[in-house]
């Protein structure tokens, strides 16, 4: 029997990461769940204690979800796959009129316009596992915003339901990897997204419109960009791009080759797109 894949995700039992790293994992033999109190230590599980972890990278409101890409220019990883997850929250408390509300910090935004209705506080928490285990523990008025699917088992004395800002709320769920244990093989008849990262690491005027023409001339379809600051002094970024194809495309390798002239290249991974039809 192969070992069992040990899966790091945001913890404790209930969260939607929970929910992803469950979805992910049915494509596997064999695996362990593993829960970590916050979004960093679920990747700093790698590779000692953990050999894929599952975190949140896109919310479709709320966008990129900083500390997953900031740890990926720290850190080096590899993204093995992705999937995206309906999300859909409420707001329970333990009473009529809450004095503080525990929320997620990508949960919040999320509900931003329930939440400024209650006027109170808001007190952020890591995961939404832990803002319901707040608020269990709380002896004050006290609300928290909480995944749908955990209701089944409390009680409260007040519910809301659906309070997402959208209707349409799904965030999107990255595996990961230390990158080079194994060739990630392409797969014929599948579509492939690829993850990279461009260092800024000689700012010029132009700089990313220079990359931006190389990809339009390659005619490369790029999905995702972000920027997320270098920390090293105001007006230098880093990019965070994902575009249709596999790393191995001859498109992708011409336009990452001459890019990578200019700036150091890093790329994250080539992966099945989970929204190809
Ligand atoms: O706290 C959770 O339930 C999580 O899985 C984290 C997370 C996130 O950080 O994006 C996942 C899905 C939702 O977007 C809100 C929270």
């Amino acid at each position: 029997m192969k070992t069992a894949a040990r899966i790091a995700t945001l913890g404790p039992a209930g969260t939607f990461s929970e929910l992803a790293a469950l979805e992910y994992a049915q494509q596997l033999p064999n695996y362990t769940l593993q829960y970590y109190p916050a979004l960093g230590r679920v990747l700093k599980a790698l590779p000692d204690d953990a050999d894929i972890a599952v975190v949140p990278i896109e919310n479709i409101v709320e966008g990129m979800v900083s500390p997953v890409i900031d740890t990926f220019v720290k850190r080096p990883l590899e993204i093995i796959d992705e999937l995206s997850i309906p999300v859909r929250f409420s707001l329970v408390a333990n009473h009529d009129m809450p004095t503080k509300i525990y929320a997620q910090f990508v949960a919040q935004g999320q509900c931003s316009e329930c939440l400024s209705r209650y006027n109170v506080p808001i007190m952020n928490t890591a995961s939404n596992s832990e803002s319901l285990q707040l608020l269990e523990q709380s002896r004050e008025p006290a609300a928290a915003v909480v995944p749908e699917h955990c209701l089944g088992e409390h009680s409260f004395v007040h519910v809301e339901h659906d309070i997402t800002d959208y209707a349409h709320n799904e965030t999107r769920f990255v595996a990961v990897r230390m990158p080079g244990l194994q060739e990630s093989l392409r797969q014929p008849q599948v579509t492939y997204k690829t993850s990279l990262l461009i260092i800024d690491d000689t700012d010029h005027p132009g700089l990313l419109v220079e990359h931006l023409q190389v990809f339009a001339a390659y005619r490369v379809n790029l999905t995702s960009l972000v920027s997320r600051p270098t920390g090293q002094k105001f007006g230098q970024y880093h990019f965070y791009i994902e575009c249709e194809g596999h790393r191995d495309d001859s498109a992708i390798r011409a336009a990452l080759t001459l890019i990578q002239l200019r700036n150091k290249v890093m790329v994250l991974g080539s992966y099945p797109d989970a929204g190809a039809a």
